[in-house]
Formats: C-alpha cells, sequence, structure tokens
C-alpha cells in the first residue's frame, strides 16, 4: 500500500512495510554489520550537519542486492503512471546508502539531496528512497521543512520523494531528526535521471499510485510540522 503526502512535481510517498525484516537482515548481511565510518554530507565541513554512520553498497557485487534496487527503481517509477508515461524517468546511478543513527542526538540537519530547486544538470539525482530498517523508539523522523511534513514511519516502510523542479522553492529540503532513544538504520537509494528532462518533467505532473491512494488527512502518521 502506498501513502501519498504529497503529489508531483515534489511527490512524497510511503509505502508501507516496502521491505520485510529479511530483506533488511539480508542488506545489512551484505553490508558486512552495521556501518561503521561517519557519514560525511557533501559541503559539510567535518560532516557537521550528519552525525550517523554509512555505508555504501554496490551492486555489481551482490545480484540480490541488483534484484532488491530493481524492486525499489519499479515503486519509484509508479508515481510516473507507468501506464500512460514512460516509466524509464528513473534510473539507479549510484551505490545503496546505508546509514545508522546509533546514539542519542544522531541526525541529519536539513539539506537537499538534489539541487535544491534549481534546474537539475544532465544526470543530476531527482529523487530518493529511504527504507527504514530500524525506527528508533523516539526521534529520528523525517520532516519537509519547508512543506510542513513530518513522516513518522514503521519499520520496514519505504519513503520516495522526487525533486524535479525548476527555479522555486524546493519543498524537497528535509532532515532527519535527531534520534532520542533507541537506534535508527536506514538504506538510501538516489535516483538519477534516464532520458530527457522533458520527459521526466511531463512524468512528474502525471497521477502516481491512484489505486490504492491514500492522503495525510487521517492516516495519523504524519503530522504538520516545521521542525523535529
Ligand atoms: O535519515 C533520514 O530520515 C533521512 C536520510 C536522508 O536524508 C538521506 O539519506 O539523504
Ligand atoms: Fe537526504
Amino acid at each position: 500500500m502506498c501513502q501519498i503526502y504529497r503529489p508531483p512535481p515534489d511527490p512524497v510517498v510511503l509505502w508501507k512495510r516496502f521491505a520485510s525484516p529479511h530483506e533488511c537482515d539480508a542488506l545489512l548481511e551484505l553490508a558486512g554489520g552495521l556501518p561503521h565510518l561517519p557519514a560525511l554530507a557533501a559541503g559539510a565541513p567535518q560532516g557537521t550537519i550528519r552525525r550517523s554512520l554509512s555505508k555504501a553498497l554496490h551492486w555489481d557485487h551482490h545480484p540480490q542486492l541488483a534484484a532488491f534496487q530493481a524492486r525499489m527503481l519499479a515503486a519509484a517509477q509508479n508515481w510516473t503512471g507507468e501506464d500512460r508515461l514512460d516509466p524509464s524517468v528513473l534510473a539507479i546511478g549510484e551505490p545503496m546508502n546505508l546509514a545508522a543513527y546509533l546514539n542519542p542526538g544522531d541526525e541529519y540537519r536539513s539539506h537537499c539531496d538534489g539541487r535544491c530547486g534549481a534546474r537539475p544538470s544532465a544526470q543530476d539525482r531527482i529523487a530518493t528512497s529511504i527504507i527504514y530498517c530500524q525506527v528508533a523508539d523516539e526521534g529520528g523522523h523525517t520532516t519537509f521543512s519547508n512543506g510542513h511534513l513530518k513522516i513518522v514511519p514503521e519499520q520496514g516502510d519505504m519513503l520516495t520523494f522526487g525533486y524535479l523542479v525548476d527555479g522555486r522553492i524546493s519543498l524537497e529540503e528535509h532532515s532527519a531528526c535527531p534520534v532520542r532513544r533507541g537506534q535508527k538504520w536506514i538504506a538510501t537509494q538516489w535516483y538519477r535521471a534516464a532520458g530527457s528532462y522533458a520527459t521526466a518533467a511531463r512524468a512528474a505532473e502525471a497521477e502516481f499510485c491512484a489505486e490504492s491512494e491514500k492522503r495525510i488527512d487521517g492516516d495519523g502518521r504524519a503530522e504538520r510540522a516545521v521542525s523535529c
């Protein structure tokens, strides 16, 4: 089931229970356990906006991983309305990233995965999926501060958001709130554009997830919020 929190052109969609505990375990095994290297966010000296550990997982070493990524990609492409539009808008362009927030206060402050509203150049990132393999007991939510949206995921949920927007304030900017109690680990996949942006822009206007649509209202697990 997928829940739509925001429509295109910068959609936010949550696929409930996308990954089974077994699949998360398998990812962890491929990674050789929880990451142990400090995550460095691009442009942030000493990773000051990001306090977590991370590790890249390369599909070419793991056929199992490639198959799983293909399933993620297919779900993410769903928002393009596969039946009517070219589903090849998104492509897996880089390794999967495992990130662990293991200590109280671990967080990832406000940032964009793409260009924060500037027009993307060829092969820039245009969408992100995050699988929450473990959620914290308290804190660790994902917020979209400009969009006033806080996502409160459950274990196995996959959040996908797109940011193929041009020249306006981006609703893409997001943060991982500090973990307050317990631990959190996620698997992030960043997508890049396959094909022309003209195609991608058309697709971004399309309907998506229509058949199982469930909106934020009445859901109870997302809150209007500007901060953690
Ligand atoms: O941990 C989160 O909730 C967000 C992670 C994130 O923003 C990313 O991996 O790009
Ligand atoms: Fe991010």
